[in-house]
């Protein structure tokens, strides 16, 4: 077993610098297989996981995937296969988005039911629901859902229910190659959505209103392979932020886009943290003493449900009580008892928690439960007495580039190990405490 052993006490100086998107390069890997022709180059691509997987979704559909020097290469030109099985969307439910485009290319797309997940249930009705209004057969059986569609999706008027990024992705994917106009209503503003649309245009797609309420795409007849560079992470970015303010410490986030952090921006300055725009990114410095605020997770560009469980760990250190209500996933407070295990002063309310801090961080074994869970658990260990072990990095993988060398690059006592290393850092450990 791998864990990151993080000892804290040290403030973080230096320069960090921010990935491309995890949440836009899935997306938009996904968004290749609508090119009939010419290869799709796609740069900045995080070494993560998840992109892994994505590229072995697509290799199984036919396509053929290179992955080098961050850059992905996709030639979907031939005749794509139509399926996407358990084991790849039981590591990520991601892979559903290979369904708008499988069923505008093909005319059919069979992908696994993604199930339920460490954040909640996550349905998936509203991407169904546009496909069905765009002229698709759903029918659901045996743990797949297979949709079919005679001849090619018809633009329809699509309103949902809830601004699901991944419905407003798949529905824009299925779109883009449909006969016809859609208007896509009450849609996701996240500014992956947008970046997405931009693919898509180059591509030769006529997507218009992509970060408003309100999306029109005109279908096409064809869309060619083009190069496209991915934007940067804003989630990691925002991990970042946090690790400089929680040590108190002064770091330059290079590559932070401000406009896609103005939420996150906003309640960290309520708290007292200095941050400045810099040419190349956002400079963060933490103070002496953090002020306790509310927060409540809401759709872009209210404040993002990702960063929720890093922003519990910088409010234990806050004075006062502050409290959290995660609206957009009914189960992310996963976290909250690992936080315990670290002596955290947290009481879960229904769908708020409320957090009385400072509390003095104590270092434990704790695990993490989901991506962003590990990387929270981290930021609090950075401030704990003595040694924090954080293990199940597979969640970390899936979000982070060599999280733990980013953060040793900035000054931080930590390090990555097998669990036969462990014993021995352990055994130093005591030996040093002897
Ligand atoms: C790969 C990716 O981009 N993941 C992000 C994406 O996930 P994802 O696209 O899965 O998130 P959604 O916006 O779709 O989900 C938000 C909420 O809507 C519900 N829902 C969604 C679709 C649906 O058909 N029916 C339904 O009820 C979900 O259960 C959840 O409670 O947006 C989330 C919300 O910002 C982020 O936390 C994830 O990091
Ligand atoms: C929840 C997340 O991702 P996913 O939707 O891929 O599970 C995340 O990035 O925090």
């Amino acid at each position: 077993m791998e864990k990151i052993i993080v000892r804290g006490g040290r403030k973080l100086n230096g320069t960090v610098k921010v990935e491309g998107a995890k949440n836009a390069v899935l997306p938009v890997i996904a968004a290749s297989l609508l090119a009939s022709e010419q290869k799709s180059i796609i740069c900045d691509v995080p070494t993560l996981s998840d992109v892994y997987t994505i590229n072995e979704v697509l290799r199984h559909l036919g396509a053929e995937v290179h992955f080098e020097n961050n850059q992905v290469f996709v030639d979907a030109s031939k005749e794509l296969n139509m399926e996407a099985p358990f084991e790849y969307v039981r590591k990520m439910r991601a892979s559903v988005l290979v369904m708008g485009p499988l069923l505008a290319r093909n005319g059919r797309a069979r992908v696994a039911l993604p199930g339920g997940c460490a954040i909640g249930s996550r349905p998936i009705d509203q991407h169904l629901k546009g496909f069905e209004a765009m002229g698709a057969t759903i029918k659901v059986g045996n743990g797949f859902i297979d949709a079919e569609v005679s001849g090619r999706l018809r633009g329809a008027k699509i309103y949902l229910d809830f601004p699901s990024v991944g419905a407003t992705e798949n529905i824009i994917m299925a779109a883009a190659l449909a006969e016809g106009t859609t208007i896509l209503e009450n849609v996701a503003k996240e500014p992956e959505i947008v970046d997405l649309a931009n693919y898509i245009n180059a591509m030769g797609g006529k997507v218009r209103g992509a970060g408003t309420g309100t999306i029109r795409i005109e279908g096409v007849e064809t869309l060619k392979g083009v190069k496209h560079h991915i934007i940067p992470d804003r989630i990691e970015a925002g991990t970042f932020m946090v690790a400089a303010a929680i040590t108190g410490g002064n770091v330059l986030v290079r590559g932070a886009v401000p406009e896609h952090l103005t939420s996150l921006i906003a309640k960290m300055e309520e708290m007292g943290v200095q941050i400045s725009e810099e040419e190349d990114g956002l400079r963060v410095i933490g103070p002496e003493k953090l002020k306790s605020i509310d927060i409540k997770t809401m759709p872009h560009p209210g404040f993002p449900t990702d960063m929720q469980s890093q922003m519990m760990a910088l409010l234990l250190r806050a004075e006062g009580t502050s409290m959290i209500t995660e609206t957009v996933f009914e189960n992310r407070f996963m976290h909250v008892e690992e936080f315990r295990r670290m002596n955290g002063d947290i009481k879960i309310e229904g769908r708020s928690v409320i957090i009385n801090g400072p509390v003095n961080m104590q270092g434990a074994e704790v695990a993490a439960t989901d991506l962003r869970a590990g990387a929270a658990l981290v930021l609090a260990g950075l401030v704990a007495d003595g040694y924090t072990r954080v293990t199940e990095l597979k969640h970390v993988d899936r979000g982070y580039v060599d999280f733990h060398g980013k953060l040793a690059g900035i000054g931080a006592d930590i390090e990555r190990i097998t669990e036969e290393s462990t014993v021995k850092s352990e055994q130093a450990v005591s030996d040093m405490n002897a």
